[in-house]
C-alpha cells in the first residue's frame, strides 16, 4: 500500500457562536498588565481535517485544532512531501522523517500538531486496511468501558454553575471539571470568588463525586500556592495547568507541595517532553492531546513510559484520537468528555465537523469492535456553516 495524496483542508465555524464572558475561565494572557482580548487566546474556532490516501483507494483522516491554518501550511510544505509514495504501515519511519526533516524549527508547538494529524490518518489507515479498530492495534480492549467525566464549568453565575453540574448528575457522570475565572490580578476578591465557585459546585454534587480544577496555566507559582492550602478541603481529584506549561520545575514544586494532584500535559510534546514532566514528578496525572503531542506513535510511547511511573494518563479533551489510546492502556484510567453545545471555546467544533464519536451513556463511553480504523466520518450535516479553505 502506497500513499498517493494527503488533502489538509482548514475548517473555520462561520456559524453562530456564543460569545465567552469576562473570567469565563482564567488563562495565560491574564497576568499581562494589558490582557486586550485575553479570551481571544482561548477559542479555537478553525479545524485542519487531514485526509492521507492510498493506492487501494482507502482514506486515512486525521485533524489538527492548533492554529489550522499554519497546520495546513506545515502539512503541504514540509510533511506532505516527506510521506507520498510510503506505506503507512511504516509510521514509526515516517514519524521519525516528519520530526527529524522538521526538527530545527519544529519538536513543539504548531509542526508537531501538524505531524500529530499525519500521524493519526495513517494509523486510521492501517485500521481500516486490516479492518480492525485502532485500539486492537495498539493493545486491544483493557476495559469493559471507558469512564468519562463532564468538562465544561466555565466560570459563570454560581447558581448557573449549579444547575450545569446537576444536569451532568442527572446524566450519570460521576466526575467532571470545572473551570477557575479569577487569577493573581484580581486579589483577595477574586481568590474568595475562586473559592465560593468551587464550594457551590461541591455543595450540589457532594462528597463521592470527582471533582477537577482547571487553571489553564492563568496563575503563577505565588499564587497557586496561596490557593492550594485553601483548595485542599473541596478535595480535588486534581488542579490542573496552575502555571505555565513551561515552568516544569514550578510544577514539581507545586506536586510536592498538598496533597491535591497537579495536573497538566495539554501543551507538552512528544515523550521527551514527557520523559522531562515524569522525571522530575512534575506532574500527578498527564494530560497530552493525541492531535498536538506527535499522534498515536507519540502517545503510545507515552503510555507505556506512564506505566512504568506509576503516572494514570487522562488525555485531554476525549475525542477519537484519544479514545483509542485510553482504552488500550491501564495506564489510562478515564476520558476526558466535551458536552456537545453550541460553539462557544470551540473545543465542540469536533461534534460538528466529525460523525462517529461516541455518546456517553451514564457517564460511561464504548468503542465499536466492528468499526476498522478510528471509526470517524466527515459529517455533512453542518458543512454550510463552516468556511473551508482547500
Ligand atoms: O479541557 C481542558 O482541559 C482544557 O484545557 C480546555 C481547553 O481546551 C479550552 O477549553
Ligand atoms: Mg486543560
Amino acid at each position: 500500500m502506497k500513499i498517493t495524496n494527503v488533502r489538509a483542508r482548514v475548517f473555520e465555524w462561520k456559524g453562530h457562536t456564543v460569545p465567552p464572558q469576562p473570567h469565563f475561565c482564567s488563562n495565560a494572557m491574564d497576568l499581562l498588565w494589558d490582557k486586550g482580548d485575553s479570551m481571544g487566546t482561548f477559542r479555537f474556532h478553525g479545524w485542519t481535517v487531514v485526509e492521507v490516501e492510498t493506492d487501494d483507494g482507502l482514506v486515512g483522516i486525521g485533524n489538527v485544532a492548533l492554529a489550522p491554518r499554519i497546520a495546513k501550511a506545515i502539512i503541504d510544505q514540509y510533511l506532505t512531501p516527506l510521506v507520498l509514495g510510503h506505506d503507512p504501515f511504516d509510521y514509526e519511519y515516517l514519524w521519525q522523517r516528519m520530526y527529524r526533516s522538521t526538527h530545527a524549527w519544529g519538536r513543539k508547538g504548531v509542526a508537531m500538531a501538524a505531524i500529530s494529524a499525519i500521524d493519526i490518518a495513517l494509523w486510521d489507515l492501517m485500521g481500516k486496511a486490516t479492518g480492525r479498530p485502532v485500539f486492537k492495534l495498539l493493545g486491544g480492549r483493557t476495559k469493559e468501558k471507558i469512564p468519562c467525566y463532564a468538562s465544561k464549568l466555565y466560570r459563570t453565575d454560581l447558581g448557573e454553575m449549579q444547575a450545569e453540574a446537576q444536569r451532568y448528575l442527572d446524566q450519570g457522570f460521576t466526575s467532571m471539571k470545572m473551570r477557575f475565572g479569577y487569577g493573581p490580578k484580581d486579589g483577595p476578591e477574586g481568590m474568595r470568588k475562586n473559592l465560593d465557585s468551587v464550594a457551590a459546585v461541591r455543595e450540589v454534587i457532594g462528597p463521592d463525586v470527582d471533582l477537577m480544577l482547571e487553571c489553564y496555566m492563568g496563575w503563577n507559582l505565588e499564587y497557586a500556592k496561596r490557593m492550594l492550602p485553601k483548595l485542599e478541603k473541596f478535595e480535588p481529584r486534581w488542579l490542573e495547568e496552575p502555571v505555565l506549561a513551561d515552568d516544569i520545575d514550578g510544577y514539581a514544586e507545586l506536586n510536592r507541595l498538598t496533597s491535591i494532584p497537579i495536573s497538566g500535559g495539554e501543551h507538552e510534546f512528544t515523550s521527551h517532553g514527557f520523559r522531562q514532566l515524569l522525571d522530575k514528578r512534575a506532574v500527578s496525572v498527564i494530560q497530552y492531546d493525541t492531535n498536538r503531542v506527535g499522534g498515536i506513535t507519540a502517545a503510545h510511547k507515552i503510555n507505556a513510559l506512564a506505566e512504568v511511573y506509576g503516572v494514570p494518563v487522562i488525555p485531554h479533551a476525549g475525542q477519537m484520537h484519544n479514545y483509542h489510546l485510553t482504552m488500550s492502556t491501564l495506564a489510562s484510567p478515564m476520558s476526558e468528555y466535551f458536552p456537545v453545545h453550541e460553539v462557544e471555546v470551540g473545543n465542540e467544533l469536533f461534534y460538528y465537523i466529525f460523525e462517529g464519536d461516541p455518546t456517553p451513556e451514564n457517564g460511561f463511553i464504548d468503542l465499536d469492535e466492528h468499526k476498522p480504523g478510528l471509526g470517524l466520518s466527515l459529517s455533512q450535516r453542518y458543512l454550510d456553516q463552516f468556511n473551508i479553505i482547500e
